[in-house]
């Protein structure tokens, strides 16, 4: 296809560049007793009204065409693609105003603004050039609204926002590149259509004007006699097609050179181990967040589902989230890193990171807080990563953009990380993609992204549930890795209840958007109190269970997201459930040390747990 391609469109330069000398005096020079003439041996293509000879014409006009359509198709994309993919980056508001624009210019017909254009800027070359970039941009900009769309939900642009990235860094580093493949085929084929709407603007008098031609002005003379005499009309049609598969192929290549764009040049030699972190100076509290509630409205409805959390993260802790699925983990993790969708509105009495309240904080400020000081890890490694730009790319860009760090430092660093997740061709993985790394290795790849912004919190929702078991383990055990040495509060969100016993030092369980019991990890197995986490933890099962018996179950399901809860949510599906229950919502109160839990009856303790607690 390269060779196809370069043969093609190195012909078609050689003509732009040799046509006017080579056959411009023949293509200019009139012949009054040779006019209108069909093919001979001396004029292949034939003759025009002045007796001119239409192959020299055709060859010489190659550069004017291929030049003007190029010009309207680059200006035209230019403006359109901009427009576009300006709605990935911009707020709900802008947003909506540049789709009505893109929609309201999308309702005319492109030809007639092209030809309201042509007659607005003047019948010649340059109006028509203007006219019809006008023209294409309305359609450049949809598409590139609609593939921009797709990039603003994903997690990678989740965790670019993360970090804090400007957002003409989040357009030029995320979006653009990643939407830039069908743009550039979608580009290099207009070219080719432009080159026959610009035939149609010189056919109307629009265009091209004599004694200047292009393949669009000749067209249109041929088109007079095409009944009699074809070739003057389908010569430069043909012209047209060729130069439109040359593009069409270009496009292609582009494409391709494109996916092997940004790569890291300069790689130094990995350095030693990051010193221990010591954090004790600063504020020991990370994060406390107090009646934290989010409500989001569908056609429905308004679902709620997180009603009221209070949790608080202290520096070096890893603290589990468990629950059900649909229990509001994922969103109390978004509503905390600032990531909910943007219908979702969230409230809350407290949100304090590092003891900052978010409220004292600028949009600005709270952003650059957010992206030094917290990072987070997906539950797809696939997905949180761009898939157009390389590993090393992506592990860089923030402290690039943050502190400013030199690239060659920047990959050092990089490096260093790599190898702290044991990862040790660092050089070789920096140049890769995602696509290239394996599941457990792109995850590997995702806690070195955390870790080299040394965040204060790490909130990871759900790292292993897209792993196997060995590999969850390692994932595990870097996890504590980091929170040992850099001090790193870290936030387990997992159905995992085996998995956050022996991984956390704390853990939270949520039910139905609220907390509803906050106990030391160590006490998950025989030290539950809430009739919730104990099913829950019962439903687990382990090497010992009777396999002769179904496994435990928690009957019913949760409550109605949208509707209200005025008792406890767990009310009808609790076996020990007494008429307050129904009536009065039990708030998290203190119960022993370091355990909270939000019933009317909590449930005795087990007979060891009461025994350790004598002793
Ligand atoms: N974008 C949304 N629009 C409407 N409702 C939503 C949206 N996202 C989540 N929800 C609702 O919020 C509930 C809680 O979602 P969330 O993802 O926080 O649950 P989760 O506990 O993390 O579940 P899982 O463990 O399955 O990931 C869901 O059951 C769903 O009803």
């Amino acid at each position: 296809m390269g060779v196809i391609t370069l043969t093609m469109l190195g012909s078609l330069t050689v003509l732009a560049m040799v046509g006017p000398a080579l056959w411009g005096q023949a293509a200019d020079r009139p012949n009054p007793s040779a006019v209108l003439q069909g093919p001979t041996a001396g004029h292949l293509l034939g003759t025009d009204h002045l007796g001119r000879d239409l192959l020299a014409r055709l060859l010489a006009a190659t550069g004017l065409s291929l030049l003007l359509a190029v010009a309207a198709t680059l200006l035209g994309a230019t403006a359109g693609i901009t427009l576009g993919a300006l709605t990935a980056v911009v707020g709900v508001r802008t947003r909506r105003m540049l789709g009505a624009l893109i929609n309201l210019l999308l309702a005319f017909p492109g030809l007639l603004v092209a030809m309201f254009f042509a007659v607005l800027f003047g019948a010649g070359a340059g109006g028509a050039v203007f006219a019809l970039a006008v023209a294409y941009a309305p359609g450049f900009a949809r598409i590139a609204q609609t593939l921009a769309a797709k990039v603003t939900e994903t997690d990678f642009m989740a965790a670019a926002r993360v970090l804090g990235l400007r957002r003409h860094r989040l357009l030029l580093r995320h979006v653009l590149p990643h939407i830039a493949e069908p743009l550039m085929l979608n580009t290099t084929v207009a070219a080719g259509s432009t080159l026959v709407a610009l035939s149609g603007l010189s056919f109307l008098g629009l265009g091209v004007q004599p004694p200047s031609y292009d393949w669009g002005l000749l067209l249109s003379q041929g088109l007079d006699r095409i009944y009699s005499e074809p070739l003057p009309a389908v010569a430069p049609g043909i012209a047209i097609v060729y130069a439109g598969v040359a593009f069409q192929l270009l496009g292609e290549m582009l494409a391709k050179a494109a996916a092997r764009r940004t790569r890291p040049r300069q790689m130094a030699e990995p350095a030693v181990r990051p010193a221990h972190v010591d954090r004790t100076a600063s504020v020991d509290q990370v994060l406390e967040v107090e009646d934290l509630r989010v409500a989001i409205p569908t056609a429905a409805g308004v679902v709620r589902p997180v009603r009221g959390v209070s949790l608080d993260l202290r520096r070096g802790e890893i603290v589990g989230l468990v629950g059900e699925s649909g229990s509001g983990k994922s969103l109390t993790a978004l509503a905390i890193a600032d990531l909910l969708p943007e219908h979702a509105k969230s409230t809350w009495r407290a949100n304090r990171f590092l003891g900052t309240d978010t409220k004292s904080l600028t949009r600005k400020e709270r952003r650059r807080q957010l992206a030094t000081g917290m990072a987070v890890i997906f539950q797809n490694p696939a997905s949180a990563f761009n898939p157009s730009l390389r590993i090393g790319t992506q592990m860089t860009e923030a402290v690039r953009a943050h502190h400013n760090t030199p690239r060659a430092e920047a990959v050092e660093q990089a490096l260093t990380e790599l190898q702290r997740v044991t990862l040790p061709a660092g050089h070789r993985l920096l140049r890769s993609r995602p696509f290239q790394l394996s599941g457990g290795q792109r995850q590997r790849v995702a806690i070195a992204t955390a870790s080299m912004m040394r965040p204060d919190l790490i909130i990871a929702d759900e790292p292993t549930t897209a792993l196997d078991v060995t590999v969850q383990r390692q994932i595990v055990d870097l996890l504590r890795r980091i929170r040992h040495d850099d001090a790193t509060a870290i936030l387990f969100i997992s159905h995992d209840i085996a998995l956050v016993a022996n991984t956390c030092d704390r853990v939270l369980v949520m039910y139905a958007g609220t907390i509803v019991e906050n106990l030391p990890a160590h006490a998950l197995a025989t030290g539950t109190r809430h009739p919730y986490t104990r099913a829950l933890v019962e439903s687990v099962p382990d090497m010992t269970a009777d396999r002769t018996h179904p496994l435990r179950t928690i009957k019913g399901s949760p409550p109605d997201p949208y509707g209200e809860i005025s008792g406890c949510p767990f009310y009808d599906r609790c076996a020990h459930r007494q008429d307050r229950c129904a009536q009065e919502r039990p708030v998290l109160s203190p119960l022993g040390p370091g355990h909270e839990i939000a019933c009317w009856h909590p449930l005795p303790q087990a007979q060891r747990e009461a025994e350790e607690a004598a002793k």
